[in-house]
């Protein structure tokens, strides 16, 4: 998310709508590999690089991790950008599939290319600031949305619509 800029729209995704469209990310990658094995950005990109990993039939997985947002206890605020772990691979990822949950401004993912330049970078969502540093990604959304996964909700009681207008 781009600095002072808060997300207004909320876009909340289902462990089922995530595999839906994870598998919809390995259909478009299954042309642009064969890939030497995945390498996953912790900790978004994990679920997304087991489910490409299952469906490209790839049995190699490495991490990078990395930690930005959340440092400071917001989930929504960016901190200093830590690489915590490097890949173990060495070289410059040529062969290989990095794996991201998405990609917002783009910062992680710049650093984590800058690591392995010649690596191809997948992502399941795509927002416009960082869509020009992914080489494959599904669905865009904008810049000023949020996007919530299954492992950031829970089902909850909530207010029938009538509830939360005032009497007339
Ligand atoms: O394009 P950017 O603005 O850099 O944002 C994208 C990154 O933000 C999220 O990770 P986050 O730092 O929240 O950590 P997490 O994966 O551990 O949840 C997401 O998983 C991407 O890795
Ligand atoms: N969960 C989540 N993490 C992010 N990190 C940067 N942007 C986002 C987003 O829209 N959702
Ligand atoms: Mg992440």
């Amino acid at each position: 998310m781009a600095e002072g800029s808060a997300p207004e729209k909320a876009f909340p995704v289902s462990w089922e709508e995530l595999h839906r469209t994870g598998k919809a990310l390995a259909w478009r990658l299954v042309d642009a590999g064969p890939f030497e094995g995945i390498i996953a950005i912790t900790r978004g990109g994990l679920v997304p690089a087991a489910i490409v990993a299952r469906e490209l039939a790839i049995r190699v997985v490495d991490t990078v991790c990395v930690t930005t947002y959340g440092t400071s206890g917001d989930d929504k605020k960016r901190g200093e950008l830590k690489i915590v772990k490097p890949p173990s691979l060495e070289g410059d990822g040529e062969g290989w599939l990095i794996v991201d949950d998405l990609v917002d401004t783009g910062v992680t993912a710049r650093a984590v290319r800058a690591l392995l330049p010649k690596a191809h970078f997948a992502t399941i969502y795509a927002k416009p600031a960082g869509r020009p540093l992914v080489d494959t990604f599904v669905t865009e959304v904008s810049q000023d949305t949020w996007i919530y996964f299954p492992w950031d909700l829970e089902q909850r009681p909530v207010d029938p619509i009538a509830a939360m207008r005032p009497r007339r």
